[in-house]
């Protein structure tokens, strides 16, 4: 198996704060990681870096066999699908809900738009028809609901065919149904032999879809454990990465935490 990310030390520092403090990461093809720490663990940050939207101060982070810093970014980023909330907001408004998921291929492809301007438009109706949204192709993005627009940001960040996906809080702002609902379609995407390698950061392990493989934990800028979700999504590990006494429930492929009291 080869390496989708290889990151070596990768240091971030922004002022006299210590953002990623030398961490140490192998995603591979096939895998499925869940990224989970509190607020201002530096989730976003490893996000950022996964993306090539962002440079280690000190480090190496290497991505679909290229190494940042030795490689056009604008190469390399259409071969990753981010779904993020700032990206979510620099969609227009007005954008219609459909064109919002096929422009993702604008720009990536060199190639004579007419021709395939067809096709397109048929994939991305196929994506919001896996994510439950194709009755919503003629809406404008502005007037969806919050887990309505999640659904079609990650139909935009798959339409690309991306080799990795990262997803920033997917299921952020969903009520129960919706979260439920979003969970189980991440879960089918993770058992997708053809889906591309993916990382997925949350806070909450109740949202941990089924199916994902690999955890890595993270505190304050460090690493607390990573590996085999089975073996190191822990009580102890949980627990020092809250800062917490927390009780950690199996439930089949799913998890749930509560403080002890
Ligand atoms: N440019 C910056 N200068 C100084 N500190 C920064 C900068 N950008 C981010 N930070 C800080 O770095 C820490 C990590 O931020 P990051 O957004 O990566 O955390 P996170 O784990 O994604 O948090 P959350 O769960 O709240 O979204 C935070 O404390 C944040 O305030």
């Amino acid at each position: 198996m080869s390496d989708v990310l290889a990151l070596a030390g990768a240091t971030v520092v922004r002022g006299d704060t210590t953002l990623l403090d030398d961490v140490d990461w192998e995603v591979e093809e096939g895998q499925r990681w869940v990224v989970l720490g509190p607020n201002g663990a530096g989730k976003t940050t490893l996000l950022q870096l996964a993306a090539a939207r962002m440079h280690p101060t000190s480090g190496v982070v290497g991505i679909l066999g290229e190494v940042l810093g030795a490689v056009d970014v604008f190469d390399l980023r259409p071969r990753i699908g981010l779904s993020s909330a700032v990206l979510a907001e620099r969609i227009p408004n007005g954008e219609k809900v459909e064109d919002v998921v096929v422009t993702a291929s604008w720009g990536v492809v060199g190639r004579w738009r007419e021709t395939y301007e067809d096709l397109d438009h048929g994939r991305a109706r196929d994506l919001l028809d896996a994510l439950g949204v194709a009755h919503l192709g003629q809406r404008a993005f502005g007037t969806l609901s919050e887990g309505e627009r999640k659904r079609v940001q990650i139909a935009r960040a798959l339409m690309t065919d991306p080799e990795l996906m990262l997803l920033d809080e997917p299921t952020a702002g969903l009520d129960l149904g919706g979260r439920e609902d979003l969970v189980g379609r991440l879960g089918e995407i993770a058992a997708d032999l053809e889906a591309p390698a993916v990382v997925m950061v949350t806070h909450h392990v109740e949202e941990i879809p089924p199916n994902f493989t690999d955890v890595l934990l993270l505190r304050e800028g460090h690493v607390v454990a990573q590996g085999p979700i089975e073996l190191t999504l822990t009580e102890a590990n949980l627990s020092e990465t809250f800062g917490l006494d927390l009780a950690l429930e199996q439930h089949g492929q799913r998890w749930s935490s509560r403080a002890r009291v």
